[in-house]
């Protein structure tokens, strides 16, 4: 089976010297969802952005469905970035047409249903709601398109710990099982009973690329306790 994503060699240089990505390479099956772990700086958000095109390469290639980077891989990819910019005046309601008119792919129904069960009323405007509120709409936003590669950077860091298990539930629960969810996150802890695979990365390249059930049988511990171990300072 073709791989969602492959990226091969893959640099990224921000200054003369200073590579953000050094040489990476990832291949990624359809139908998983993927944590993208590493330590501050270590290049998470960086390859985030060449996978949608936001930067470009500095030497190496990404496929995205067997595609370049482009304006065919967007119709393909949900992404939400570590810092969004909605219009904070909108109502939910008003946001969400916004979103079902711009993207073919948004089911409106399935974002009515997450606010609904996380409780957040349509009417409400974006500017009256708490930073974690902001986020699960945010999130809701981008798991209503039926997308074939759902990209996550950070997205539950402002949400109550009570309310993340909810929220990550409700995502799996309306998810497409065939498309696949990379999902950047320091809330190992939190994440790890939802995630089928982790890849690590360190200083631009992947340490370690295993399924869940790989890293509790081969290294008998959690991830959290593995990510620990690994990236000790
Ligand atoms: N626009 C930029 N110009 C110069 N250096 C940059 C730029 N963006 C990122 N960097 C550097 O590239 C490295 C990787 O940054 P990146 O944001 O990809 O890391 P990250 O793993 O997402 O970190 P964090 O977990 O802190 O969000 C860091 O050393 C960062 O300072």
């Amino acid at each position: 089976m073709k791989p969602i994503l492959e990226c091969q060699g893959l640099s990224k240089r921000y200054s003369s010297s200073f590579y953000a990505l050094n040489n990476l390479n990832l291949a990624l099956e359809k139908g998983q969802i993927v944590g993208l772990l590493g330590p501050n700086g270590s290049g998470k958000t960086t390859l985030i952005k060449l996978i949608n095109d936001c930067l470009h390469p500095t030497q190496g290639t990404i496929l995205i469905d067997g595609m370049e980077p482009g304006v065919a891989t967007k119709k393909l990819i949900s992404y939400l970035p570590e810092r969004t910019c909605l219009d904070l005046s909108m109502k939910v309601k008003d946001v969400i047409a916004y979103y079902a008119d711009f993207y073919e792919n948004f089911v409106t129904e399935r974002a009515y249903q997450m606010l609904q069960d996380l409780e957040i009323n349509p009417n409400a405007r974006l500017k009256s709601l708490s930073k974690g509120t902001k986020e699960k709409v945010q999130l809701i936003l981008i798991m209503s398109r039926d997308a074939k590669l759902y990209i996550l950077d950070e997205p539950i860091g402002g949400v109550d710990p009570a309310a993340r298990d909810y929220i990550l539930h409700t995502i799996l629960n309306n998810y497409n099982e065939e498309a696949t969810i990379l999902l950047s996150t320091h809330l190992i802890q939190d994440i790890e009973n939802i995630l089928d695979r982790v890849v690590f990365i360190r200083q631009g390249q992947v340490v370690l690329n295993q399924t869940v059930d790989e890293i509790r049988t081969q290294h008998g511990k959690s991830v959290d306790s593995l990510f620990r171990e690994v990236f000790r300072c």
